[in-house]
């Protein structure tokens, strides 16, 4: 008999908020599941307007005013963090015609906001987010740590092409994102945003990803020449910590980590965009 983890339109939330346990990577390709179309499965297909609005206000009361309040306050100041830092990138560009200095530029806003970000794990783990604690996790603290220990803390790699290619990726990806979130909780949620906030990260992901990578790989050389961040014994801790092989580990992690997070999304775009239901099998 099947067994409904995920339907379109919150379903998990509900069934979470109702005491079954979370899981914490929903739907990995470790688990068994199936898609099923809702116009195959003979239902509705949740597409006519009537059935999001009901979708969206069922949302909302089950949210309650103080968490609906507050996110719609978080998603609208990050939308325009995020636009703010797109109208910077694109203002540096046209004046200077050099992607050298950008970084320098934005690094504030940038810094601000993606740490501000910090708080969609806190959201997931209180439960106002019907999402993975892991997922968010993963996905926010790769982006901490690329802001933090790697691109302000290593001056030399900041006019790297590859930054410029992160931040294209992140800066599209979050204006998308936020502004969708935004309005589907104002319950106005324009077809297009919803069709990029599904369909940009196809693209902008791996682009994200490759910055992130070229990065990280352009501070090796500095960072071992340096041995910034790391600790040799003998010390009076008695341990060492080599940030250059740290690296290197960090970067091999992407290539498990990375397929989870892009197949979650891809299976996202699937419920949200094409209405599918997601039917894990019991044995
Ligand atoms: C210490 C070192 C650690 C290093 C680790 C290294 C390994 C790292 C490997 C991987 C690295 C990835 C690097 C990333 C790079 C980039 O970002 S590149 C740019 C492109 N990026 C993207 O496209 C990002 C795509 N990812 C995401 O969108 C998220 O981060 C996500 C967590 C993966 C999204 O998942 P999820 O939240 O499940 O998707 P949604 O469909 O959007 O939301 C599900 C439901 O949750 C509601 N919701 C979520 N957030 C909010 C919110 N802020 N406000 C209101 N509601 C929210 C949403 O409405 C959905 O609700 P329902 O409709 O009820 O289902």
């Amino acid at each position: 008999m099947g067994r409904l983890t995920e339907a379109a339109g919150g379903g998990a939330w509900a069934a979470r908020s109702a005491g079954s346990p979370p899981d914490l990577l929903p739907l990995s390709s470790t688990s068994r599941t199936t898609m099923v179309s809702s116009e195959e499965d003979g239902t509705n297909g949740g597409a006519s307007e009537a059935s999001d609005e009901r979708e969206a206000a069922g949302k909302r009361r089950r949210l309650g005013f103080l968490a609906t309040a507050w996110l719609t306050f978080y998603n609208i100041a990050m939308t325009a963090g995020w636009l703010v830092l797109a109208i910077a990138m694109v203002r540096f560009y046209m004046e200077k015609g050099t992607h050298r200095g950008l970084y320098k530029s934005i690094q504030k806003t940038l810094k601000f906001f993606q740490t501000f970000a910090l708080l969609e794990i806190v959201h997931c783990l209180i439960g106002i987010i019907p999402t993975s604690v892991i997922v968010t996790g993963v996905q926010v603290s790769s982006r901490i740590f690329m802001v933090w220990l790697i691109t302000h803390s290593i001056k030399p790699i900041q006019n790297e092409e590859s930054v410029v290619l992160f931040l294209v990726a992140w800066t599209v990806t979050e204006i998308t994102r936020y502004s969708f979130y935004t309005f589907s909780l104002l319950d106005h949620l324009p077809y297009f945003i919803k069709w990029a906030r599904y369909n940009f990260f196809i693209i902008l992901y791996p682009v994200g990803v490759a910055g992130e990578l070229l990065t990280i790989y352009a501070a090796l050389p500095y960072v071992r020449k340096t041995g910034m961040f790391s600790l040799r014994l003998p010390n009076k801790y008695n341990v060492s910590f080599d940030y250059y092989y740290f690296l290197l580990i960090t970067m091999a992690s992407y290539v498990p980590l990375f397929p989870q997070l892009y197949f979650h999304m891809l299976r996202q775009r699937r419920k949200v965009l094409h209405g599918e239901v997601i039917v894990e099998k019991d044995d």
